[in-house]
């Protein structure tokens, strides 16, 4: 298992420019459906992050109670709700959006995870799946059969553990991973230091990031990031790695101005137009 090194010249190859003809709607609209009660940060920081990687509309899809908290945090990101107050138990909308996320904060009570059920069942967008949304699927091992084609999941090694149980080895984590991958059709995005891509029989290896990054809601960002490209129509393994390699950009430029202790989740938000801009300066 040879890694493809995710440097600048992969991104390169990956990254398209934004047209000077473009307007929102031809940017894409992304759909994140996260947060309950005690966790909607999770869900301001996607749906933010989301709008700041460039995807020209963000709906957030919250529980009842996240309604103000959403608007006043997030005054360009629009939000849909529930009709549960603490978490999400039914999720229907009538917009169309190009890619969507689910998971961050989302909670695992009994009338979430027949809502994910539900929506995974149905859903023909092109989506990303995260924490506990990840922990759902888990838990109904049977509905990962559901999922669509390359379909992103972002698993933290806890996650992953959860998905695919215990590794005896580095070596064998990944072969559990790429059997997981290949059985699903799925591209995952194993987080960590560094963090791996899967794509069945590709694996990939992150040269960006570091220890700043271990911080509350740096994978809700990341999950928001890779939603926005898909939005903005990479195909998924494409805004895989230019969204993983993004991130870790965000912190590596910041740390000479933040140190590591002072990072936090919305300083890769603060970040991204710098790591955007060198990229394109190269
Ligand atoms: N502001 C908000 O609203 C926020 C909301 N959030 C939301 O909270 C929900 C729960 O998510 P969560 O990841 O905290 O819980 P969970 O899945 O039990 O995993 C924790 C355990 O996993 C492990 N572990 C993790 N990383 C690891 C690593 N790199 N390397 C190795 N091990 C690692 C570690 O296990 P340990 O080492 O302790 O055995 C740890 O105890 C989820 O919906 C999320 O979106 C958060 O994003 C925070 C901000
Ligand atoms: N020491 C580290 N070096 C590089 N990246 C890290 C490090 N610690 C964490 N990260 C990155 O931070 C993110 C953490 O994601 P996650 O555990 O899901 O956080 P949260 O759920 O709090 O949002 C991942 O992208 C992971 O690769
Ligand atoms: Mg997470």
């Amino acid at each position: 298992m040879q890694p493809i090194f995710i440097d600048k010249n992969e991104i390169i190859k990956r990254y398209k420019p934004i047209d000077s003809h473009t307007h929102k709607g031809i940017q894409g609209h992304a759909l994140i459906i996260a947060g309950s009660y005690g966790k909607l940060g999770a869900a301001v920081l996607a749906s933010k992050c989301c709008l700041k990687s460039g995807c020209g509309l963000v709906t957030a899809y919250v529980p009842e109670c996240g309604y103000q908290i959403l608007q006043i945090s997030n005054p360009e990101v629009m939000t849909l709700t529930d009709e549960k107050e603490k978490y999400i138990s039914n999720i229907s909308f009538d917009i169309k959006p190009q890619a969507i996320a689910i998971g961050p904060g989302l909670g695992q009570e009994i009338e979430t995870q027949k809502a994910v059920h539900d929506f995974i069942k149905t859903n023909k967008v092109p989506l990303v799946i995260d924490a506990d949304a990840l922990n759902i699927l888990s838990k109904n091992k049977d509905w990962l059969a559901l999922l669509q084609p390359k379909t992103i999941l972002t698993p933290h090694p806890k996650e992953l553990e959860r998905l695919i149980g215990k590794w005896s080895t580095e070596a064998d984590k990944f072969d559990k991973t790429i059997a997981f991958s290949k059985q699903y059709g799925l591209v995952i995005v194993m987080k960590g230091a560094p963090t791996h891509i899967i794509d069945e029989e590709t694996v990939y290896k992150n040269t960006t990031g570091n220890a700043a990054l271990a911080t509350a809601g740096s994978g809700d960002v990341l999950t928001g990031i890779i939603t926005s490209l898909v939005a903005q129509s990479y195909e998924p393994i494409d805004a895989a790695v230019f969204g993983v390699y993004l991130h870790g950009l965000t912190a590596d430029i910041a740390l000479p101005e933040t140190s590591y202790q002072s990072f936090i989740a919305s300083d890769i938000i603060k970040y991204l137009g710098k790591a955007f801009l060198s990229i394109e300066n190269n």
